[in-house]
């Protein structure tokens, strides 16, 4: 294998924000937030209730506009058609909206609009594929709405995978998601990360997926106040800044004390 040479530069990233400040209803909520993601990187976006991380990852995604900044996809400023590029799974989103839909047409619906897929055979090839990735090819015939809550956000990441998407935006995956579904996702966020997609995914604990994580964004009042390695400990009350000096419930312990689980 050739050795990498310590004077290459480094390459681009996929996925570059610079700078991005962002206002709501006239409330300045962004102060200038920056990040880097590379091919085959695991991005964690961290932080507080309210610290701003739904709203940059909707900027990233060209949901919502910046009023200062720029956000590059490849290179490029992002634009309505590079959109293609991006998978996104938003924050508390029902699967089908409440709809009676089967788990493959939910996934196929991601697919809307691709005209690179030139027959239904390819399509099916590529819902069965993104199924099968997130561990729910049992499920593919069954009515959506009809799932469990882990199940259901499994199939919307299925949904944003069907599209092979260089770059994934998933904000909070794991939030109400049973232990099943995230080792589930922990494997799908490795091989997608093995593939080469670089992947930012808005967190509260590392959990399931800590190993897969190569670089950390701690979000506070909309700045960042904190990137680099993500904290040897899991969890955010390892991260920098996290007030020690005031105990808060912590929503998860009841759920991982009922798995047996002995850690943070
Ligand atoms: N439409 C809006 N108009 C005005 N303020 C808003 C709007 N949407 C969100 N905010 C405010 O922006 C701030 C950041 O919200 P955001 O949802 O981005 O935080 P978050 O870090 O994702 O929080 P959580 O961890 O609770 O999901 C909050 O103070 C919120 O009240």
């Amino acid at each position: 294998m050739a050795a990498t040479d310590p004077a290459a530069p480094a390459a681009s990233p996929v996925l570059s924000a610079r700078d991005v400040r962002v206002s709501l209803g006239g409330t300045p909520i962004l102060h200038g937030v920056s990040l880097d993601a590379h091919r085959g990187e695991v991005v964690a976006l961290m932080g507080g209730n309210g610290s701003g991380k739904s709203t940059f990852v909707r900027a990233l995604v060209g949901a919502i506009a910046p009023t200062h900044g720029e956000i590059r996809l490849a290179g490029r400023l992002l634009t309505p058609s590079s959109r293609a590029s991006l998978g996104y799974v938003p924050q508390r989103l029902t699967a089908a909206g409440g709809v009676s839909a089967t788990v493959a047409e939910v996934v196929a619906s991601g697919l809307l609009g691709n005209r690179r897929l030139r027959t239904p055979r390819h399509s099916r090839a590529r819902v069965a594929e993104a199924l099968s990735t997130m561990g729910i090819g049992d499920l593919a015939h069954r009515d959506v709405t009809r799932l469990s809550g882990g199940q259901q956000q499994r199939a919307l990441i299925a949904r944003a995978l069907v599209r092979h998407p260089d770059v994934l935006v998933l904000d909070e995956p794991m939030a109400g998601v049973d232990l099943e579904s995230q080792v589930a996702f922990a494997h799908a966020l490795g091989h997608l990360k093995d593939g080469g997609a670089a992947i930012v995914i808005v967190l509260h604990e590392l959990g399931a997926v800590a190993r897969h994580i190569d670089q950390a964004v701690v979000l506070e009042h909309g700045c960042v106040t904190y990137t680099g390695a993500p904290p040897a400990d899991m969890g955010v009350h390892a991260l920098p800044g996290h007030d020690h000096e005031h105990p808060h419930a912590d929503p998860q312990a009841a759920d991982r004390s009922s798995l047996g689980w002995d850690g943070p």
